[in-house]
């Protein structure tokens, strides 16, 4: 018996991940909460013929609590997206506060599931919910997560197309370090899966590499104001809940980059070291196990650009960890 629970589940991203978590064969219970919808949403789901019973919440009568009663993962897309001109650090000071109040419901009521952090600034939003835990005695590194897969996901289908054909997608595998933010976002072109066209020159590397790292400024720019990516988000946030839940259940070997604290395994030091900076929080590969982090592996051999475009993700990584941590420290007025 699995429980996943969704919250900010009747948003962008929130219906069509729902959507595809009630098509999991790995979940039994789906709760999804939000402070609007949910009872509309829940009801539409539950009509589709797979296992997972669904049930709705909103805030009144304690329902983020019954929510989150005996739930095992817990993804949260919950806040306001970015319109253009919007950097997702723009977002903090509406989705820091609904962050740390979501982390103290599962900190109180769920301090053992597993939490998928979506909601952005991930750089700041999960060291919020980190906090959280840490002032509730109840943090284990090992079962915060920020969803970076968005980022992979990119690298994928972008690599594909420079190969010149998308069906190979599914296969591309290219790690993506960092955080989930312009500069932050490192993907590691050198380690693809696929080897990268013969005729692509370095301008091109920087391009792909750039595509990447602004990937979600181009959804932002076509969605003209109506928000971010929502539904290839959706498809992202499912297929690593999915690795979760397959590690969870015992599957072995089962790999995936996702930001999280250095600390959940000794190979966070390697990875400080590669980095050259103490940094608590990065995304790194990690190997998934039954109690979530189960090894952080190192970036390994990357070429000189990279090397580069890391050196440039350190300072702003440090200051939006740093602007969570406190948000969360800092006496409230
Ligand atoms: N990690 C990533 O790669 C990634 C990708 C895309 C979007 N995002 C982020 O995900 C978040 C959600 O994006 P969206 O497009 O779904 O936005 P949206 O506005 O469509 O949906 C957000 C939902 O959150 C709900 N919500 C607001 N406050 C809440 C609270 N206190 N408790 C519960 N629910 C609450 C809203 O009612 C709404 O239904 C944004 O912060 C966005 O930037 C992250
Ligand atoms: O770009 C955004 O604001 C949403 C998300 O982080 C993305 O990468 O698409």
């Amino acid at each position: 018996m699995t429980k996943a629970v969704v919250l900010g589940a009747a948003g962008g991203i929130g219906q069509p991940l729902s959507l595809l978590l009630k098509t999991s064969p790995l979940i039994s219970e789906l709760s999804l909460y939000d402070i609007v919808n949910t009872p509309g949403v829940a009801a539409d789901l539950s009509h589709i013929d797979t296992p997972a019973k669904v049930e709705g919440y909103l805030p009144p009568d304690d329902g983020l609590g019954k929510a989150l009663k005996g739930a095992d993962i817990v993804v949260i897309p919950a806040g306001v997206p970015r319109k253009p001109g919007m950097t997702r650090d723009d977002l903090f000071k509406i989705n820091a506060g609904i962050v740390r109040d979501l982390a103290t419901g599962i900190a109180k009521v769920a301090p053992k599931a597993f939490v998928l952090v979506i909601s952005n600034p991930v750089n700041s939003t999960v060291p919020i919910v980190a906090e959280v835990f840490k002032q509730h005695n109840v943090f284990d590194p090992k079962r915060i997560f920020g969803v970076t897969t968005l980022d992979v996901v990119r690298a994928s289908t972008f690599v594909a197309e420079k190969i010149g054909d998308l069906s190979v997608a599914p296969a591309v595998s290219i790690p993506v370090v960092g955080g989930h933010s312009g500069v932050t976002i490192v993907p590691l072109l050198s380690q693809s899966s696929h080897p990268l066209p013969a005729n692509l020159t370095e301008d091109d590397i920087k391009a792909l590499t750039n595509r990447v790292q602004y990937g979600g400024d181009e959804v932002v720019k076509a969605k003209d104001g109506a928000g971010s990516a929502t539904l290839s988000m959706a498809y992202a946030g499912a297929e690593f809940a999915a690795k979760l839940l397959r590690a969870i259940k015992g599957e072995k070997g089962i790999v995936a980059p996702t930001f999280v604290h250095l600390t959940a395994d000794e190979g966070g030091k390697k990875v400080q070291q590669e980095i050259e900076a103490p940094l608590d929080f990065f995304s790194a590969r990690v190997e998934l196990g039954a109690s979530g982090v189960e090894k952080i592996l190192p970036i390994g051999k990357i070429s000189s650009y990279e090397q580069t475009l890391l050196k440039a993700a350190v300072p702003e990584l440090k200051a939006n960890i740093e602007k969570g941590v406190s948000f969360v420290q800092a006496p409230k007025l």
